[in-house]
């Protein structure tokens, strides 16, 4: 039987005690690891494959943990977290109180800056870098590893600009495989595709005008190649950058012919990487999808339509658009704030913009929200996908503070759909004759509904729905959560007691409605899939307290804590947001 070396390191200490010879067949053995336990747990794959051999060198040559590697977005550290100690806890990748699918500083003394949301390195790195020079630590190496797509966002340039007038000990490792999630956008990547290994950028290096030692680009599946350019970066002090050239998938044929699949392909046959099928016949369309394919539908009618998209375009679905209407759907890149301000400034000029953003990635553009386009009241229509818990992407992802962080902004309309016909009318809705910003929020995965595909309705903006009379309490659902809460009255058998309302806006609420509402029931439930700390339930209670309604109030939502990875069914009875648990509050409220 052959020798496992992968199954001797418990850390990077035994690591280091290779032979310099034995390291590719390490990697040979993590590859495939990797590419095991992810065909049947799933989670992003090409990232990881990519960077073996990178995180091999990385930690035989770093005194890891005393020198500090940070991850950029995280999501290639599997090879990191199978030779820190993690290997044998590996298969619990993604799941409920399993290990994060990111470094998370709690989890690891190697994990030392919590990830997810992109371009964070460069800054994190600076920081302990400055720090360690204020602790009189001067022989510390602190390292950043990032993409060449989250080497373009604003942040990390903001990092790079700083550490270039700093005397920090920075590492910054360029992995430029020349793609994101999707193929990487804009004038870097035309600039870095130049480069190649072996001949570095001559004229005008934009890398050393930042004054760092630029090193590169050289072969980053080369385990000697690396530890020789790292013996020498390690004698420099101050900011240095190393262009490391890596195949995203490598390794797996089929992961490095299908980058964008590969990602994060589901489950696939290890061997082969055969994908598995999805089994997604007879079921409903994903919500992006409806908001992609309904997107295209009505910018073939109305030509000022414009789509728009940081970085996410088979994420989003705004690649149909892209593929339909090329001149017409950008994708800018990770530059949610750039992609704010950039829908804000066409806004201006009377075209109707559709800014496709995961309402995680929407936080880092909060202030363009208020300055550029609410301020200014443009009729900017952010589509906010992944709006609610996302599952196994856990903490980082959940899309859950958009209603609490978008509600205080004047001028803004924020509309939550119940299923995919209404997220339809939404959008048919905000391209006629829209005079303020408008969010629509929905959730990751399939809708409920088979009949998506209907006429178009146009909606009256603020304007709830009466879903099902009842006599003794009212429910207030907003938004896609609205299909838990049907199940939930039906499963009690007390229909006619239990009234369900559609709230449809958080802002502006619909006031009439509520006015009708609560001067009838006295026993009231709102329920949300956000934080529900100054959520909708927080918008309803304000309305009570305002108008001296004494109704009793219960608010159902994500508890003010952050909610970790799991499964949705898992993630839903967590929070009490599943339709037992929603059945129950509403039961007990009842009978209360
Ligand atoms: C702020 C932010 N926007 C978008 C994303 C979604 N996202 C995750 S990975 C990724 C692409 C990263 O590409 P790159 O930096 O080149 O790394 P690679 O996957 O190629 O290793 C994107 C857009 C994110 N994590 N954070
Ligand atoms: C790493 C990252 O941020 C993305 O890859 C994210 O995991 C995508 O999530 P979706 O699967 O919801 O598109
Ligand atoms: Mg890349």
């Amino acid at each position: 039987m052959e020798k496992s070396i992968l199954k001797n390191i418990d850390s990077p200490l035994d690591l280091r005690k290779l032979s310099t010879e034995e390291l590719p067949v390490l990697a040979k053995e993590l590859r495939k690891f990797i590419i095991d336990i992810v065909a049947t747990k799933e989670g992003h794959l090409g990232a990881s494959l990519g960077v073996v051999e990178l995180t091999i060198a990385l930690h035989y040559a770093f005194n890891t943990p005393e020198d500090l590697l940070v991850w950029d977005v995280g999501h290639q550290a599997y090879g990191h977290k199978i030779l820190t100690g993690r290997r044998d806890i590996f298969h619990t990748n993604r799941q409920l109180n399993g290990l994060s699918g990111f470094p998370k500083r709690s989890e690891s003394e190697y994990d030392t800056f919590g990830v997810g949301h992109s371009s964070t390195s460069i800054s994190a790195a600076l920081g302990m870098a400055i720090a360690s020079n204020l602790k009189g630590e001067f022989s510390k190496q602190h390292i950043a590893v990032i993409g060449d797509a989250s080497i373009a966002s604003g942040m990390a340039f903001e990092g790079l600009n700083h550490a270039g007038v700093s005397n920090a000990n920075l590492l910054v490792i360029l992995n430029d495989n020349a793609i994101g999630i999707d193929p990487s956008v804009g004038a870097l990547k035309q600039y870095l595709t130049k480069a190649k290994v072996g001949h570095k950028p001559q004229q005008d290096n934009i890398i050393e005008a930042l004054n760092f030692n630029y090193f590169g680009p050289v072969d980053g599946h080369d385990i000697q190649g690396l530890l020789e350019v790292f013996e020498e970066l390690k004698k420099i002090q101050g900011p240095k950058f190393l262009h490391v050239i890596t195949t995203k998938g490598k390794g797996l044929q089929k992961a490095e012919e299908n980058q964008v699949k590969y990602h994060a392909p589901g489950k696939f046959i290890a061997d082969t990487g055969e994908l598995l099928p999805s089994n997604s016949e007879g079921l409903p369309l994903k919500y992006q999808d409806v908001f992609g394919l309904t997107l295209v539908e009505l910018a073939e009618k109305n030509e000022k339509i414009i789509g728009i998209t940081p970085a996410m375009p088979t994420g989003s679905s705004l690649k149909y658009m892209m593929e339909a209407f090329p001149e017409r759907a950008f994708d800018v890149g990770i530059a949610e704030q750039h992609a704010v301000t950039l829908s804000a400034g066409m806004a201006t000029q009377g075209f109707i913009v559709y800014c496709a953003i995961y309402s995680t990635f929407l936080q880092r553009a909060y202030d363009q929200v208020i300055h550029d386009v609410a301020l200014q009241d443009l009729p900017v229509i952010f589509c906010l996908d992944r709006a609610g818990l996302v599952g196994e992407d856990g903490a980082t992802h959940h899309g859950v503070f958009d209603i609490a962080f978008l509600r205080c902004i004047p001028n803004l309309i924020i509309a939550a759909p119940r299923d995919e016909v209404e997220l339809r009318n939404l959008l048919y809705t905000s391209q006629i004759n829209l005079k303020h910003p408008l969010v629509i929020r929905y959730p990751r995965g399939r809708g409920v509904r088979l009949d998506w595909k209907q006429e178009f309705r146009k909606l009256e903006i603020g304007k709830g729905e009466l879903l099902s009379e009842g006599t003794d309490l009212a429910v207030i659902s907003i938004g896609s959560i609205a299909e838990n809460v049907k199940l939930a009255i039906a499963s009690l058998g007390m229909e006619e007691k239990v009234a369900h309302y559609d709230a449809g806006f958080v802002k502006p609420l619909d006031e009439v409605m509520l006015h009708k509402l609560f001067s009838k029931f006295k026993k009231v439930i709102t329920v949300e899939e956000g934080a529900i700390s100054g959520g909708f339930g927080s918008a309803v209670l304000e309305f009570i307290a305002k108008h001296n309604y004494t109704s009793q109030i219960r608010c159902l939502g994500i508890p003010d804590e952050f909610v970790e990875q799991g499964n949705m069914m898992e993630l839903y009875e967590i929070v009490k947001l599943d339709v037992t648990s929603i059945a129950h509050s509403i039961n007990v409220f009842l009978k209360a």
